[in-house]
């Protein structure tokens, strides 16, 4: 259904999508609950070591198990197992690609309530003293009210952005390469680009502990905007590219192939390389050398709401020391990378890049702003040392 939206022009597919959806189907319907159910069932039973998520602002620190990435390698294994099984009795996971409406018109019913539910359990049995009302009964629907809900011991938060996102982006990539090599056989544009995805996605549950220092997870509330944005937009925005190469084959061939394969790979190692410098600052306290040189850092007083003063690290070496959110080039760079096997005839496998592009200057804004306020001074000694924002010399 959606490939209508990329063969014809973008607004003329939006409003032929639509007058065309279906109601979610039987087997669409078991398929998700049965994730879902998965999904829960795997966060709660798998072990892992417990890892600790940054103090909250009224001084709580919340628990989690680390066992994101060995649920990542389940789910995968699963995948390919039950591919391979059911294959050949004429059952294909493709389903999911040829029924993709269904899928997104359940993901957004589900959401818009699960929503509802998280606004009144925020209001009425909050899981933690991080929570309060706006006033404005839309914005706390929009933004939340919870920081990090939890229900029956499951974090929401968790659910939504890694285990359900996430793990839905994998998944469907993986869909859209069965139906192409159902569709044409082997093309290696689907197979660039998948295998750049999933690259990526492995390395994010890899680091999954570290995605929860980010202000996703210290600063956005369990509302509509991380949960339907996980629940809905993550499958349906983030897989984009993929989707569009199933109806779109192009062959490469091996030099432009290999090339684009390798300024992925590339991308994907500086943004990891970025991230776990700030992991590896942190976690030394600054007693670490980062290519090849002691790390320079800032020590950064702050306040709780409770008065308590805490002490943070900022790094200000490495790809820290370039501009104070570089590792967002690399993040850019790879959606490009993992776009342009579609070539440029439709804007339609870029609409990702641009969302990326336009969802990171604004983050580092936020980012910016959080951070001046927390820490003061030492942001602003930080700013000092390293003044641009993303791009060296340039922004
Ligand atoms: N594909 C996508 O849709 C997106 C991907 N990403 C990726 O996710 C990853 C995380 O990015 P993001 O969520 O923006 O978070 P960051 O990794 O930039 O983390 C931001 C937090 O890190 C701390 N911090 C900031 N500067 C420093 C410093 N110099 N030294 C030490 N700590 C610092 C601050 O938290 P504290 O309060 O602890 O000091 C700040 O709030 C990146 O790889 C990014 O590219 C991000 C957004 C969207
Ligand atoms: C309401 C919508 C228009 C916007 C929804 C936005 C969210 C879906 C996304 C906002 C921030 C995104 C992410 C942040 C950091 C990440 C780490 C990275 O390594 C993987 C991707 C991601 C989890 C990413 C996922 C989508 C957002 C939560």
């Amino acid at each position: 259904m959606l490939s209508v939206l990329v063969n014809k022009s973008f607004i003329g597919g939006v409003i032929e999508i639509w007058s065309h959806v279906h109601a979610p189907s039987l087997p669409v319907l078991c398929i998700l609950i049965m994730y879902a159910v998965y999904t829960i069932c795997v966060m709660k039973i798998l072990p892992g070591p417990t890892v600790y998520g940054p103090v909250t602002p009224k001084g709580n620190i919340p628990v989690y198990t680390d066992n994101g990435f060995k649920h990542y390698l389940l789910t995968m294994a699963l995948f390919c197992f039950l591919t391979f099984l059911l294959h050949p009795l004429g059952l294909s996971p493709s389903i999911i690609y040829d029924r993709f409406d269904e899928v997104l018109v359940s993901l957004n019913v589900f959401s818009l309530i699960f929503c509802i539910f998280l606004y009144l359990k925020g209001k009425f049995s909050p899981s933690s003293t991080d929570s309060g009302s706006s006033g404005n009964i839309i914005f706390d629907y929009y933004w939340g009210m919870e920081l990090y809900p939890r229900v029956f011991g499951v974090d929401i938060k968790l659910f939504t952005n890694c285990r359900f996102g996430m793990m839905a982006w994998a998944l469907l990539v993986c869909v859209h390469v069965v139906k192409s090599y159902e569709l044409h056989g082997f093309v290696d544009s689907m197979f660039v680009s998948a295998f750049l995805q999933l690259l990526y996605i492995t390395k994010f549950f890899w680091w999954e502990s570290g995605y929860l220092h980010t202000i996703d997870i210290m600063l956005d509330r369990a509302g509509f905007y991380i949960c339907w944005g996980c629940l809905v937009y993550i499958p349906g925005m983030y897989t984009s590219v993929s989707l569009y190469l199933v109806s779109h084959p192009v062959r490469l061939g091996p030099l432009l192939a290999d090339v684009i394969l390798l300024l992925g790979a590339l991308s994907i190692y500086v943004n990891f390389s970025a991230d776990k410098q700030k992991q590896d600052a942190r976690r030394t306290n600054g007693d670490c050398t980062i290519w090849g040189r002691k790390a320079q850092t800032i020590r950064a007083r702050y306040q709780l709401e409770n008065g308590e003063v805490k002490e943070s690290l900022l790094l200000a070496s490495g790809w820290w020391g370039l501009s104070r959110h570089f590792h967002y080039v690399p993040e850019i760079l790879l959606a490009f990378f993992w776009s342009v096997p579609a070539l440029f005839q439709n804007l339609f496998p870029y609409s990702y890049l641009i969302f990326l592009t336009i969802l990171l200057t604004h983050r580092s804004y936020r980012d910016d702003h959080k951070c001046r306020i927390k820490y003061g001074p030492a942001w602003a000694e930080y700013c000092k040392k390293v003044p641009y924002k993303i791009i060296p010399f340039v922004f």
